[in-house]
């Protein structure tokens, strides 16, 4: 029995661990569930899988949760504030921490289950790109098992060799990494309409159904620029060692390539339950609730490679990636800001890049050594980015 934490249950990906945990009663046991706004939801899940700790993110929600445990009968210790998302994730009751908060939110709690060696299915992928190189130290410092949950990630991971020496690629035959994207709703958009796209546009993913911040993060490319960031930590990756390829369908969810020529691909339907079913196994398998594919019904299979005029995002994070941790933490915190002024209607979505791109520039050029640092660059680009949000939207 695998005694599970679930960091952001209330989220798509968070959901989706449940749907899938639900199918293997006997496999796994939930212990904590954490949600932030959606304190309703997050103990209609209580009532279902009866944790014993129900976690509201913010500190000031305690006696709202509170109350709705008691209303819904529900026995379970109510906790409340970041320190107890860290309390629940490095629990020792805890075997496996799935992290599914988005955004740097996401970041102290997941470090927190690495560091008490846990097993962590990472879908935060915003925690590597702004911690990377501390993030993996202490995977190895504490002994912790790092599994992806990002489709893409855990695809490659599927078809690397399985004695694959982390940052020497080149020792296991693999000449490249093949990212996949979709090029999200606008791909054939024209240029000239960018501008005037509406959140509830940009959320409208072909092919996944996703929270709304990845899901504009996939429209502009960023979230492929945030996998880059990712996929170069997880898999000891440099720059040169990756190429984005768009595959608008969505059923190759990544790929190796070997230096006799093979080509590896994961592919499946696009439902996260895959990803998340095969790291809460591994190495077994277990089914996920997902529909086989279709061979046949698979009308079409495309590929290009990304238009930087079309998607400036990606080129900024893939030169972030080169610059180094302050310049992706910086990204990371930008783009946060940027795309919740987009979703609230203060900037246009084309000013996103904007935005990003000045707080690149704005930042100065430091070692991130420690995670204070990382917080006090994360904080610094926040304010860049939220004065310029102010100056645009007057
Ligand atoms: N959705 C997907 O298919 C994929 C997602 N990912 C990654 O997984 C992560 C989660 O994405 P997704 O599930 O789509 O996002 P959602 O927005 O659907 O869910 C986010 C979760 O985080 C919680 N949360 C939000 N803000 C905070 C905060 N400040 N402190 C603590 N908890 C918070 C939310 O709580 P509440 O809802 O109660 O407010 C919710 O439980 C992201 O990093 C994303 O990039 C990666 C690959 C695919
Ligand atoms: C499901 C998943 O892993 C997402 O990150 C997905 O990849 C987003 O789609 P894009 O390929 O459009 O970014
Ligand atoms: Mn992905």
């Amino acid at each position: 029995m695998q005694r599970l934490c679930i960091l952001g249950a209330t989220g798509s990906i968070g959901q989706s661990t449940l749907d899938v945990v639900a199918r293997h009663p006997e496999r796994f046991d939930v212990v904590a569930l954490t949600g932030h706004r959606n304190l309703t939801l997050l103990v209609e899940q209580a009532k279902l899988h009866t944790p014993r700790f129900l976690v509201a993110a913010d500190k000031q929600d305690y006696p709202v949760l509170a109350q709705l445990v008691a209303d819904a009968g529900v026995s379970c210790e109510v906790l409340a504030g970041e320190e107890a998302l860290e309390y629940v994730s490095a629990h020792a009751e805890i075997d496996v921490v799935m992290a599914a908060i988005v955004g740097a939110a996401g970041l102290l709690p997941t470090l927190a289950a690495v560091k008490a060696g846990k097993r962590v299915l990472l879908a935060n992928k915003e925690a590597l790109v702004m911690s990377g190189r501390l993030f993996m130290q202490a995977v190895r410092e504490h002994q912790a098992t790092l599994l992806p949950i990002d489709s893409e990630h855990n695809a490659i991971f599927q078809c690397l060799p399985h004695d694959y020496s982390y940052g020497a690629p080149a020792t296991s035959g693999i000449s490249k990494i093949l990212l996949t994207g979709s090029g999200g709703p606008f791909l054939h958009k024209a240029m000239h309409e960018l501008d005037g796209v509406t959140p509830q546009q940009a959320c409208k993913h072909p092919n996944w159904s996703m929270g709304r911040k990845i899901s504009v993060d996939s429209a502009t490319m960023m979230n492929k620029g945030l996998e880059f960031i990712e996929a170069c930590w997880l898999f000891g990756l440099t720059t040169e060692q990756i190429q984005v390829v768009i595959h608008p369908q969505s059923v190759i969810h990544s790929m190796v390539q070997y230096q006799d020529g093979s080509v590896l691909a994961q592919m499946g339907n696009p439902d996260m339950r895959t990803p998340i079913a095969h790291a809460l196994a591994y190495p077994k398998r277990i089914e996920a609730g997902v529909a086989p594919l279709d061979f046949a019904a698979l009308a079409d299979f495309s590929f290009q490679y990304p238009d930087y005029t079309r998607y400036p995002n990606l080129k900024l994070a893939i030169d972030a990636c080169q610059a180094g941790q302050y310049a992706t933490t910086s990204l990371n915190a930008a783009n946060e800001i940027a795309v919740e002024a987009f979703l609230l209607g203060k900037i246009r979505f084309t000013q996103i890049a904007g935005v990003n791109e000045h707080v690149l520039q704005s930042i100065d050029a430091l070692e991130l050594n420690n995670i204070d640092t990382v917080l006090n660059v994360d904080r610094r680009a926040r304010e860049l980015a939220t004065s310029l949000v102010a100056r645009w939207q007057g």
